[in-house]
């Protein structure tokens, strides 16, 4: 049975709700604030995890138990590839309307570090969800209009995903991301090494997503996770 951890009796201010502002008046003066990180998703084949050792982002996305998406893998595949994965990066499982029990087993098992909600989880689910556990969710969201980014932030997920869709490939028009200048939130949809340092150095994403710009006939490609993860440290802009 599953148990709730102390950590998660007293679940605290979502990150995503905490604005830059706040952090940076916490900071001692002349201390940097983090510097915008990276996730590379959809990685499924052992050539995927040697590319990204190599790479080192900081976030591995793996789509679990989703068939509709070509990048999809079984549970017993996360495993085998987790048991090569280098202890740095941290693995997100994304999930698309999966049953919470099974989420929330996946964190606590440690089999993955952050699950990522990438379907129509609700308020109540991710509620729910997280009695189930301590560890972080993500709330993905697919946005189109400035109402809607300022909505994606209204729920009690730890963290919340700006999205064009599921992996398309497509960029949304980032200028609506101004109705929400001071918040934290993770960039995702049609990102790529053309378009790496303007997202970073306009909007100051927490964390740059990208999927679609670094494969190549469909799978991966490791000098295109090795461009997009050295684009993102060289931009080297803080929050
Ligand atoms: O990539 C998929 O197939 C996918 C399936 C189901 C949910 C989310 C999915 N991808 C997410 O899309 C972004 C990357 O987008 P892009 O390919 O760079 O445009 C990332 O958050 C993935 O988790």
């Amino acid at each position: 049975m599953l148990k709730m951890s102390e950590e998660n009796k007293d679940p605290g201010i979502p990150k995503a709700r905490i604005l830059k502002s706040q952090i940076q008046k916490s900071q001692p003066p002349g201390s940097k604030i983090p510097k915008t990180k990276i996730k590379i998703c959809g990685l499924s084949r052992m050539e995927d995890i040697e590319a990204v050792n190599e790479a080192c982002p900081d976030y591995c996305g793996f789509i679990i138990n989703y068939p509709p998406s070509k990048r999809n893998i079984s549970v017993d595949q996360l495993a085998e590839l987790k048991k090569i994965l280098r202890k740095e990066m941290k693995a997100v499982g994304v999930f698309v309307d999966a049953p919470a029990e099974s989420v929330a087993k996946l964190l606590n098992e440690d089999l993955i570090d952050l699950a990522q909600l990438h379907g129509n989880e609700d308020e109540t689910y991710i509620a729910n969800l997280k009695k189930l556990t301590a560890k972080p969710l993500i709330k993905a969201v697919k946005v189109s209009t400035e109402e809607e980014v300022k909505k994606a932030f209204d729920t009690v997920a730890d963290e919340v995903l700006l999205d064009h869709g599921k992996g398309t490939g497509k960029t949304f028009d980032w200028s609506i991301l101004k109705a929400v200048p001071d918040h934290r939130y993770f960039l995702a949809g049609g990102l790529g090494t053309e378009n790496i340092k303007e997202a970073i150095q306009i909007y100051h994403p927490a964390v740059i997503d990208l999927s679609s710009s670094v494969e190549t006939d469909g799978k991966k490609d490791r000098k295109k996770i090795l461009a997009a993860v050295k684009a993102v440290r060289d931009t080297g802009k803080t929050i």
